[in-house]
């Protein structure tokens, strides 16, 4: 049926309903991507600790089919030259609905476009997905970093990253920039023989869809705040529109009402009785107030850009971005992954920690409501950590640890299970 692409005999799809819940079956097929760079030390890794998670939850009456597609350099090599992200494999992420992922490098400057960005936006994975939260022991660079409790929404589809751009001294460059100056009146390009060019659409729908889910988090889980994080100051019409967009769903859909007389809003959880507050802050401000009152953030709606910049510096404040795990969803889809990139290198070495992606399959197994064996994972996370034998990343900053590879740190974490 497919190219490339084995289907595991044992095993059944996962299913949409109309209303976007899933059916899951005992024995899922659930593809994967081994990523590039540390993708091949960590992925093994993380499938061996979800399959003895698995295991031990539910005594065999539940396993997964792992089914390996490719992308990124892996796919170079079993379809051809220039073949990256191979069309069978969109369409087994976009079929068999839950999915996981290593990451995938792009190059800096030329050469391909971002796979991991591509990836989202054919499959219009538009809300990224990022929690951030601490494990007691880990070491971290402040001093209260049990304070930092926060869920990033990142909005996936847009910004900056839809890719429109123009190489300085290109003709499409030269062709924009002219058509700005002549036909829209532009004086303010600097230096416009010598311009790269890019453009950041930011849609009012957009805006709304990702907005919309971070609201619901917060009601679903009893959050006391969404702030909307954006550079409006200055980007007024894509990263201004965000806000007031964002704001203004919130009164539409939610019932929030101005807070003396706004813009700030609050509006009841439905659920709890409690107040959820809609407030918002200039993304530069944003870095410092996390820094120096973490607590007063929960759930955080932001662009894209924003939210890229924002996930590493979180992911730092609470140890690192070792154990920083998140997933890329549609209504329907979810592709799951760590916040990290491929750390070229540390590949092929063993050492780099597993920890993000293995969490991003927790919270793979948690949306297919497989919560026993997602639980275990959590705590033979933390048991692992309390256990000090830890990757070169913690160990270089705790006191008294034992450094292990990172296969042997999957290896301590199924012996905590
Ligand atoms: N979703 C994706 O697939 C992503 C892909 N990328 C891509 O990855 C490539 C490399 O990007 P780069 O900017 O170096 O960012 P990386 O996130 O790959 O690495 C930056 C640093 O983070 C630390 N780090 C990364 N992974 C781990 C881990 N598993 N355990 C412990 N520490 C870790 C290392 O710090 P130290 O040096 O201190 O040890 C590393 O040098 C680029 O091509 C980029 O485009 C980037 C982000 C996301
Ligand atoms: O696509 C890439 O190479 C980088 C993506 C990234 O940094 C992210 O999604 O956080
Ligand atoms: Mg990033």
């Amino acid at each position: 049926m497919y190219e490339h692409i084995t289907v595991p005999a044992d095993g059944q799809k996962i299913t949409v309903n109309a209303d976007f819940s899933l059916n899951v079956p005992n024995h899922p097929i659930i593809p994967f991507i081994e990523g590039d760079g540390t993708g091949l030390d960590i992925t093994p890794v993380m499938i061996k600790v979800v399959d003895a998670a698995v295991a031990k939850a539910y005594g065999g009456e539940r396993q997964i089919h792992w089914m390996e597609i490719y992308a990124g350099e892996k796919a170079t090599r079993v379809y051809g030259p220039d073949v990256w992200l191979p069309a069978e494999t969109l369409e087994v992420l976009r079929e068999y609905v839950v999915s996981i992922k290593g990451p995938l490098t792009t190059p800096v400057g030329g050469g391909i476009r971002s796979l991991n960005v591509a990836l989202r936006q054919e499959l219009d994975l538009y809300v990224c997905l990022r929690p951030v939260q601490y494990f007691k022991g880990v070491p971290s660079p402040v001093k209260e970093p049990h304070k930092i409790d926060m869920v990033i929404f990142r909005e996936n589809s847009e910004d900056i990253y839809a890719g429109i751009e123009y190489a300085a001294e290109s003709d499409k460059a030269k062709k924009l920039i002219k058509f700005l100056q002549d036909e829209m009146g532009v004086t303010k390009i600097r230096f416009p023989d010598t311009s790269g060019i890019g453009i950041k659409p930011v849609s009012r729908e957009g805006t709304e869809r990702l907005m919309r889910k971070a609201l619901q988090y917060a009601v679903d889980n009893d959050k006391p705040s969404v702030t909307i994080v954006h550079k409006g100051n200055i980007m007024k019409y894509t990263e201004g529109g965000f806000r007031d967009w964002a704001y203004a769903l919130a009164q539409k859909e939610f019932g929030a009402e101005l807070v003396d007389g706004g813009p700030w809003c609050k509006f009841r959880n439905p659920k709890t009785g409690r107040d959820i507050t809609v407030k918002d802050s200039i993304a530069d401000a944003f870095l410092q107030q996390i820094l120096l009152r973490p607590s007063e953030y929960s759930v955080i709606a932001t662009l894209n850009l924003n939210g890229d910049y924002i996930s590493d510096a979180l992911a730092a404040q609470v140890g690192g971005i070792g154990i920083a795990p998140g997933a890329n969803l549609s209504d329907s889809v979810a592709c799951f992954e760590a916040t990290h990139g491929t750390a070229p290198k540390y590949a092929g070495k063993d050492y780099v920690n597993p920890g993000s992606e293995i969490l991003s399959a927790e919270m793979m197994l948690r949306h297919m409501g497989w919560v026993e064996a997602a639980d275990l994972i959590l705590a033979s996370m933390e048991r692992a950590i309390a256990s000090k034998k830890v990757t070169y990343d913690f160990a270089r900053l705790m006191d008294g640890a034992t450094q292990v590879s990172c296969s042997g740190f999957g290896q301590v974490m199924i012996d905590h299970l």
